[in-house]
């Protein structure tokens, strides 16, 4: 097992990744579960997958566990899950220093932690992520959100988790695109400030989503202790160092807002697009060479994540996706900076990107033949 310590402004907590952590849920704990009755957030797949593993370990060690089980999708990350999983927990007479347990994906994680973040002005809570997206990003770093129809993640707190706990185990029974979708976020790491790590993508990527555990741990704890230290120099995202962890996803908000938010394309595979579209856009401004962004576009495709635009088969213009961007919460006194690179591993924010030039662009991708 790896233990990655994270320390945000002196608040640490630990993220532990291993196999059978969802086996020994209570020990692993660490003594936060320090009532009887303990409330879990979860969606039904997960429960499905998982719930009597974790039942198990709680009734095995004196708790009684209370289930909140949601729809899956991202469409629960949503005002009316918040409002009556919130009703839930002051039903079940939670206090502040009790910790919710959060057990599934992104959208779990998410919605639970800005539950916790709001109920009775703060509530602790313990992330268990249970897909790859999850504990290689969505666990750590408290950012936690609803989506709202005006866009993504729009409305939320930042509230740091007072434990991770990523079970290797649990991405047995994870969906081979939803583990895809989460590789997204982890060549994120490589592509961000860790040209090696990038080469260690090309070289285990496809051996990781396979199923190689010695290279998932690998990875799950290198993408958390990356993410650990860019949010530990800015937590609240104001200097612009934690923007870099958004790398891809202007491009891919807006692309999830055109798709509705729906099944048709993943938060994942739309970074892993926004990753590509930031990576040629930038090789067209001149930035980096046309043939880095390629190596981009080659690995992302080979591995079986979306790489081109036109084949979505999108029914929009660049200006439609620029008006969804226009919601980005890194929007500044009317200007978007764009997170560009000038090589891989080399990922800045821009703060001079014209919109009017971005839809040109994107009215090119939407056009071009995949390669
Ligand atoms: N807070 C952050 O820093 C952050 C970072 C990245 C992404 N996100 C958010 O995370 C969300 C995406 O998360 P996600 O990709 O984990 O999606 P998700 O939570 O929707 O889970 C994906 C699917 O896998 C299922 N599932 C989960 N674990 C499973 C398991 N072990 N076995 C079988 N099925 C399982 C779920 O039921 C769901 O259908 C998006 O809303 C995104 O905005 C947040
Ligand atoms: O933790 C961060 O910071 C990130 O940007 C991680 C992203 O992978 C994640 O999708 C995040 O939710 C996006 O943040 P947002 O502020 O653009 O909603
Ligand atoms: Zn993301």
């Amino acid at each position: 097992m790896a233990v990655i310590p994270v320390n945000i402004a002196g608040r640490p907590y630990e993220v532990r990744v291993g196999a059978g952590l969802l086996a020994e849920l209570v020990p692993h704990c660490r003594g936060k579960l320090r009532k009887r009755d303990v409330p879990i957030v979860t969606d039904a797949n997960v429960h499905a997958a998982w719930g009597d593993v974790v039942e198990a370990s709680l009734r095995d060690n004196g708790h009684e566990p209370h289930w909140r089980i949601l729809p899956p999708g991202e469409h629960t990350k949503s005002w009316d899950e918040l409002a009556a999983t919130v009703n839930w927990l002051l039903s079940l007479e939670v206090e502040r220093g009790d910790h919710i347990i959060a057990l599934g994906g992104g959208v779990i994680g998410d919605l639970t932690g800005f539950c916790a973040a709001v109920l009775k002005r703060g509530c602790k809570f313990i992330q268990v992520p249970t897909t790859l997206l999850s504990q290689v990003d969505s666990s750590v770093g408290g950012k936690t959100a609803i989506n709202t129809p005006a866009g993504k993640n729009l409305v939320g707190a930042f509230h740091q988790p007072s434990l991770v706990l990523a079970d290797l185990s649990a991405l047995e029974t994870l969906p081979t695109r939803e583990l895809l979708a989460g590789y997204a976020e982890v060549v994120k790491y490589g592509l961000i400030n860790d040209a090696d790590f990038f080469a260690w993508c090309d070289t285990n990527g496809a051996k990781m989503v396979a199923g190689d555990s010695a290279l998932r741990e690998y990875a799950v704890a290198h993408s958390v202790a990356a993410k650990a230290r860019i949010v530990a120099e800015d937590e609240f995202e104001t200097t612009g160092r934690r923007a870099l962890l958004n790398l891809g996803h202007t491009f891919g908000h807006a692309l999830e807002a055109e798709t509705g938010f729906s099944n048709r394309l993943l938060h994942g595979e739309a970074v892993a697009l926004g990753m590509v579209l930031a990576a040629r856009y930038s090789a067209r401004k001149g930035l980096m060479p046309m043939a880095s962004a390629d190596h981009v576009a080659q690995h992302i495709g080979e591995v079986g994540l979306p790489a081109s635009l036109s084949a979505l088969g999108l029914d929009c213009n660049g200006a439609a996706l620029v008006k969804h961007m226009l919601h980005d919460k890194k929007m500044d006194a009317g200007t978007l900076p764009f997170l560009l690179m000038k090589g891989i591993g080399k990922t800045y924010l821009d703060k001079q990107v014209s919109l009017e030039d971005v839809a040109d662009f994107l009215d090119g991708e939407l056009a071009r033949t995949p390669a």
